[in-house]
Parts: C-alpha cells; sequence; structure tokens
C-alpha cells in the first residue's frame, strides 16, 4: 500500500515512512492510495472475533509489506491486553435502539489510547529496525497528550513533546501529563489555546531545517496510523449489532474530525453505514460548513468539553481530498485561503457529496448538563461531557430503526467537576490512577510561539544530542 499527501506536492511513500512522518513535507495529510474493501462473507466473519483478530484483520492490508504479519499480529494482541475490559471497546444500550460505544478502557481513560497504544509499539518497532531515534510532537486539548504520553514514556527510541493550552485542560488531563517520571516525558503548557499548539505543531514540522535535525514525528491525527487503528471499532460495533445484514449508524463527539474519519474510512471499506452523524460542541465550525459549506473560523470558547474546543480540525483535509476527487491543487487552494482569511467555501460538488454521508448538530453547555443527567435518571448510565454531546445529537437523528451508536469518547471520571454540576453524581477515579492526583508535577511553561518551543525542543531533544 502506498500513501500520497491531500495537497499532491510531498513524496508518495510506504506505511513506515508516513508512519515516521507524521504530517506530509508539503503540510499535507497521507491517506492510502486505495481503500481496501470487504465483502459481505468477510465481514460477517468478523461477528464474535476478538477485539485483538478484528484489528489485525482491517490494519493488515494498509501496512502488508512493510510490518510482517506475526509482528503486526504479535504487536496488536499486546497494545490491547492491557485494557480493563475484555471487549476492549464494549457497547452499553442506554435507548430503545440507541447504544454508547465505550472506547475508554485504555489506560488513560480516553478513546486515543486505543490508536495510541498500537502506535507507540509501532514506532517502537519501526525505529529500532531502522536504528534511528525520533522526537516525537503532539498537541492537545487535553486527552492525545495524555494517552501519547502513556504510550511513549520510557521509550528508549523516542523523545515526546506535548504542547497543551495552559489552564484549559481537566485537572485529571494536566495531572496525565505531568506527573509521569521518565526523562523522555516533556510537557509544556502553552499560553494560548489548542488551535494555537496545533498550528505551532504544523509550523515545526513545516520548517524543514528543525524537522530533520530533531527527526521530528508527530503522534496527533494528522498520522495516518492514528486513523487506522480507529477504523476497527466500527467494525467490530456495527457487526456486533448485525452488519453487514443491516445497516448502523454512528454518532461522533468531534473536534479534529480524526475519530469520524475513520468512520468515513469503515465506509469506504464497505461496511454499511446509514448516517455518520458529526456532533460538536458550541465550537460548531464543522456544523456550519456541512450546513451552509463555509467553513468560517471564529474563536474559540471554553467549555465543559474541552477536548471538543477546536476551530481548524486536521483531518477535514483528509474529508477534503476525498470529496475534491483527490485533486490536490484544489485542497491546496482551500487549506491557502484558510491560512490566509480564516475561511473558505466548499464547491457545491463536493459539498453534495459529504452530504451524502455526513449529517451534523450541535449542543450547548446547557444542554449537555442536561443529557448528562436524564440519562443517569432514565438510563443509570453516567455520561462525560463530550459523549453527553453525542447523545444530545444522537437523538435528532435518530430514526429508531436503524441501531445508533454513539462513540462513548471518555470516562465521566476524566471530568468530575462537570459531571457533578451536571447531575450532582461525582465520578471516582479507577484506583489505579488516583496515586497521580497528589503526585509531584512537572511542566515546561512556554510563550505560544514556534521560536520559544523549537528552542526548548532542541535543548532536550536526544535525537539532537545522542547522534543516532
Ligand atoms: C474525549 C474526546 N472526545 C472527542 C474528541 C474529538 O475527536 P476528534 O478530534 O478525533 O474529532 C476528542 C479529541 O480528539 C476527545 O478527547
Ligand atoms: N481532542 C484532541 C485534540 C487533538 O486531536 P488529535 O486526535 O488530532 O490528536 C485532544 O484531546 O488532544
Amino acid at each position: 500500500m502506498k500513501y500520497f499527501s491531500t495537497r499532491g506536492e510531498a513524496p508518495v511513500l510506504g506505511f513506515s515512512e508516513v508512519l515516521l512522518q507524521g504530517l506530509a513535507r508539503d503540510g499535507g495529510l497521507y491517506l492510502p492510495e486505495t481503500w481496501p474493501t470487504f465483502d459481505a462473507d468477510k465481514i460477517a466473519s468478523f461477528a464474535g472475533m476478538p477485539y485483538a483478530d478484528v484489528a489485525y484483520e482491517v490494519i493488515q492490508p494498509f501496512v502488508a509489506g512493510e510490518i510482517s504479519d506475526q509482528e503486526l499480529g504479535d504487536m496488536i494482541r499486546d497494545a490491547y491486553a492491557g485494557f480493563r475490559h475484555e471487549a476492549v471497546t464494549p457497547l452499553v444500550q442506554i435507548g430503545a435502539n440507541s447504544f454508547v460505544l465505550e472506547l475508554f478502557h485504555g489506560p488513560t481513560l480516553a478513546f486515543k489510547d486505543v490508536a495510541m497504544q498500537l502506535l507507540g509499539r509501532m514506532m517502537d518497532h519501526v525505529l529500532t529496525k531502522k536504528g534511528l531515534r525520533a522526537t516525537i510532537v503532539g498537541a492537545t486539548s487535553g486527552d492525545t497528550g495524555g494517552a501519547a504520553i502513556e504510550a511513549f514514556r520510557g521509550r528508549d527510541r523516542t523523545d515526546i513533546f506535548i504542547l497543551f493550552p495552559d489552564g484549559r485542560v481537566s485537572p485529571v488531563q494536566r495531572r496525565q501529563m505531568t506527573t509521569p517520571t521518565e526523562a523522555n516525558v516533556h510537557a509544556l503548557a502553552l499560553t494560548g489555546n489548542f488551535d494555537d499548539c496545533q498550528s505551532i505543531v504544523k509550523g515545526m514540522f513545516n520548517n524543514f531545517g528543525f524537522r530533520d535535525r530533531v527527526a521530528l514525528s508527530g503522534v496527533n491525527s494528522i498520522n495516518w496510523a492514528r486513523i487506522l487503528a480507529q477504523i476497527v471499532y466500527y467494525f467490530v460495533s456495527g457487526v456486533a449489532l448485525g452488519a453487514p445484514h443491516r445497516k448502523v449508524s454512528f454518532t461522533v463527539p468531534t473536534g479534529n474530525f480524526g475519530d469520524i474519519f475513520a468512520g468515513y474510512a469503515a465506509m469506504q471499506m464497505g461496511l454499511p453505514v446509514e448516517k455518520l452523524v458529526v456532533a460538536t460542541n458550541v465550537n460548531d465550525i464543522l456544523a456550519r460548513a456541512l450546513e451552509t459549506g463555509r467553513y468560517e473560523m471564529r474563536g474559540v470558547t471554553a467549555t465543559s468539553a474541552p477536548s471538543m474546543d477546536i476551530q481548524i480540525s486536521s483531518n477535514f483535509e483528509r474529508l477534503l481530498s476525498e470529496v475534491s476527487g483527490r485533486d490536490g491543487s484544489a485542497v491546496r487552494r482551500m487549506m491557502n485561503q484558510l491560512t490566509q482569511s480564516g475561511s473558505f467555501t466548499i464547491e457545491d460538488g463536493p459539498l453534495a457529496a459529504m452530504r451524502e454521508k455526513f449529517l451534523a448538530g450541535r449542543c450547548n453547555e446547557a444542554e449537555t448538563a442536561e443529557t448528562i443527567d436524564s440519562v443517569l435518571k432514565q438510563s443509570g448510565y453516567l455520561l462525560d461531557p463530550h459523549t453527553a454531546i453525542g447523545v444530545h445529537v444522537a437523538k435528532a437523528h435518530d430514526s429508531g430503526e436503524t441501531p445508533m451508536i454513539i462513540l462513548g469518547t471518555a470516562h465521566p471520571a476524566k471530568f468530575p467537576d462537570a459531571v457533578e454540576a451536571a447531575c450532582g453524581v461525582r465520578p471516582a477515579l479507577p484506583p489505579e490512577l488516583q496515586p497521580m492526583m497528589s503526585a509531584e508535577e512537572r511542566q515546561e511553561i512556554l510563550p505560544a510561539e514556534q521560536d520559544a518551543v523549537e528552542r526548548h525542543i532542541e535543548e532536550h531533544a536526544r535525537a539532537v544530542h545522542s547522534g543516532v
């Protein structure tokens, strides 16, 4: 399998290079040249299989020839062995035909663990084979950072630097980044918002001198391997509810558009999906874009679902590429307009193609709190604010006939204050995470400026100083 950049000006690469590069050298995102497809019999055969076995079937066609089947299978089994639930991503019924897909049974209680636990192992594997070291950077609005640090802490071939908006993540999220004691972990609190962090990360990738000096690599969902690992749970949950013999729908709490793009990929691979519903909080740029055809940045409002407080939604570029016939120049034009004027218009054809597959809705703060409270009262089920946004938006699109799967993206205990304010119940952290709440914190506070971040990384990255 080869991968091309959405902007059409970077080299076509194989999986290992795409994994290490993160962002393409033309600023674009990598996509597979073709979508492997599964027929109905193959999809039906996933029913009752262990999660790791489905993961192997879904992921193998994307990495074949670069990682051996044996090594891939071992990495996948190892990645999911530590999850708190035997099913890895269990479904819980919360309504007549609606289900929460619990994606938060990994080590940091967020859906990011599902991909990150595998990504850490894959990167280590590829770096070891090549005899290389890498400097990993990531931007986080709260969850990616903790999950990435957990996946890479103590790994000899990588140093990890996570940029997060100072004061805008929950205390649990912050402590997951600031309490690990391993020397290769660096939590950088930036005086800005998530979009500032993400644009500094992309800026560092576009500064080739720096990029090459520190052997830069990325773990945000700009990295194709993140999306790849997330495709698996669409198949697992869809098949559990009757696919391929009937269609299923998904509602996805959305920010950077990575998780829902994995759903789109599952559809391209043959999973019969009726609707993919984008659920946003008041930072609703994606809902507005799908409604009006205009992608237009406004300020970011801090909410009780901080991981979705995003305006520049990286993976939307992947969808733009798909619906524009993979025309790199069309994607470049839109992305340049976004940089220059903070907005762009999606042409009628591509917009219609998007609307064939995607629906969208938004949820404000009062609705988020009301949903947490009412679902607890009606079903005895405790939602986190991000998942509550999904449940609220799903209601408007639930036909009652097609199973509606709402992606449960975080454990409520990551956001105890917001959950308690909404319903009076304060969710407790699993015992193994509780010591973190009184452990010493270690972070560097930096201005939201690319120069300052680059200087800090150059001083601390072993890839610069070890000569490997
Ligand atoms: C808890 C939670 N829900 C939803 C999202 C949005 O996911 P995506 O950025 O893939 O759209 C995030 C962040 O990515 C998150 O951490
Ligand atoms: N919501 C994310 C933002 C970064 O998203 P990613 O999926 O691109 O890594 C977070 O929690 O950090």
